[in-house]
């Protein structure tokens, strides 16, 4: 009933000494028209992590960049690729992996518009459609790729994706990818064997365990390293509480309970199986709540529709397995319910990092049993934190 240790209580890795801080888009020395995407784009001033890593990246070094949930790093390393891209060239100059196929398509969309002006081509190559329409945007004119392990080794190993001109590769959630759990570990190094043994590796997480640490000197040379420590990677700005529901039956009482807070502005409740995603779905629309859901085992359409609504507003409340604890940036999701507590400590961050975007406020609700209680334990434990009752007025949370 508790979680794997990595055991970096004694962290060996350090962030790198005497880093570079800019605290202006213009003293990175970036090209115009990247600047003038940027602020096009609404952004003023850099966070912190994007004053440090930028010029890192782009000084051509390979980085590891770790921050919190929400900070920027989608930015940190877009920006830094873009411009690595010789416009020039039509040719494959940078290839991002994501975990999953909404965030390849979220960090493509991101890369498009801060390359507006460059007139950069980026697809995103993603598993669920069909192969034919990547061949074609890829053929001709694609300068970036962002997409899932599978469907880029797919590509790469058909010659469809010619990798030989490559420079940048980034792996966002990176300790997803080269984790155990989902299979990806594999199919990342047989894309990177792929790749010109002068690629720049640029890796980026939210959390980064020592294991993981160990495994990037496999394939990045020397790198630059900026890490958070335990203790701070949990936001402030995300307040964080639970109740104590003690039997599983009580779970649902205690949701339809809140169901009015939740759609002040958006929530995203996530249960550890699929199967209890279509449960709960099932259950809260026959109590006429309205509700919208998305996992692993839906078609790619259907994902793709559920997410046009979440973004839109037109869905407030989602209900999701882990598939949706990464990366996905919706600003307005203000809160975050724990169903069941998750199975890792890391996506325990994940999740709630969904709310508190930027520094907006968060809330997040975890639901516990009896049986839960000394995973929250060991979640608070971890990261030194303090997860404090719900007050009996749940009103007052928001
Ligand atoms: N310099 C900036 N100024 C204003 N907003 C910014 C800036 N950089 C990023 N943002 C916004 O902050 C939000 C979060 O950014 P992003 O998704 O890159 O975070 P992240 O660090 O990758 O989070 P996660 O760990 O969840 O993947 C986005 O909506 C993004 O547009």
């Amino acid at each position: 009933m508790s979680f794997n240790r990595d055991g970096d209580s004694k962290l060996k890795f350090k962030t790198s000494k005497k880093l570079k801080i800019s605290a202006t888009f213009e003293s990175m020395n970036l090209k115009p028209d990247l600047l003038r995407g940027i602020y096009f784009y609404g952004f003023e001033c850099p966070s912190s992590i994007q004053s440090r890593a930028i010029t890192q990246i782009i000084s051509g070094k390979d980085v590891i960049a770790q921050a919190q949930s929400g900070t920027g790093k989608t930015a940190t390393f877009t920006i830094g690729l873009l411009q690595a891209i010789d416009s020039k060239s039509k040719e494959l100059q940078a290839l991002v992996l994501s975990p999953t196929r909404e965030l390849a398509s979220q960090s493509e969309s991101v890369i498009s518009n801060l390359g507006d002006y460059l007139n950069v081509t980026a697809h995103a190559c993603t598993g669920g459609k069909a192969l034919q329409q990547d061949i074609k945007k890829v053929s001709k004119n694609c300068q970036v790729v962002s997409g899932t392990p599978g469907r880029v080794l797919d590509m790469v190993k058909r010659q469809i994706l010619n990798v030989r001109n490559c420079k940048i590769l980034v792996l966002d959630e990176a300790d997803e990818l080269l984790g155990e759990s989902l299979g990806f570990k594999q199919q990342v190094y047989d894309i990177f064997t792929k790749l010109p043994p002068t690629i720049q590796v640029v890796v980026v997480s939210a959390t980064m365990s020592k294991d993981i640490l160990e495994i990037t000197k496999k394939f990045m040379s020397d790198p630059v390293k900026i890490l958070v420590k335990r203790d701070e990677i949990s936001l402030d700005v995300i307040k964080q509480y639970y109740v104590d529901v003690d039997k599983e039956d009580w779970k649902f009482d205690t949701l339809c309970d809140l169901y009015d807070s939740l759609t002040i502005t958006q929530c995203v409740i996530f249960c550890n199986t699929r199967k209890k995603v279509n449960w709960l779905s099932r259950k809260l629309a026959q109590t006429n709540f309205s509700v919208s859901s998305m996992h692993g085992d839906m078609k790619q359409e259907e994902r793709d529709q559920v997410m046009n609504d979440f973004r839109s507003g037109k869905a407030r409340v989602l209900i999701s397995t882990d598939v949706w604890a990464r990366g996905i940036d919706v600003q307005q999701i203000s809160l975050v319910i724990n169903y069941d507590i998750p199975d890792n400590l890391e996506n325990y961050i994940h999740r709630i990092g969904r709310s508190g975007r930027f520094g907006r406020k968060g809330v997040a609700i975890n639901f516990i049993t009896k049986e839960e209680k000394p995973k929250l334990k060991e979640i608070e434990s971890h990261y030194k934190i303090k997860i404090k009752p719900a007050p009996a007025n749940l009103e007052e949370l928001s």
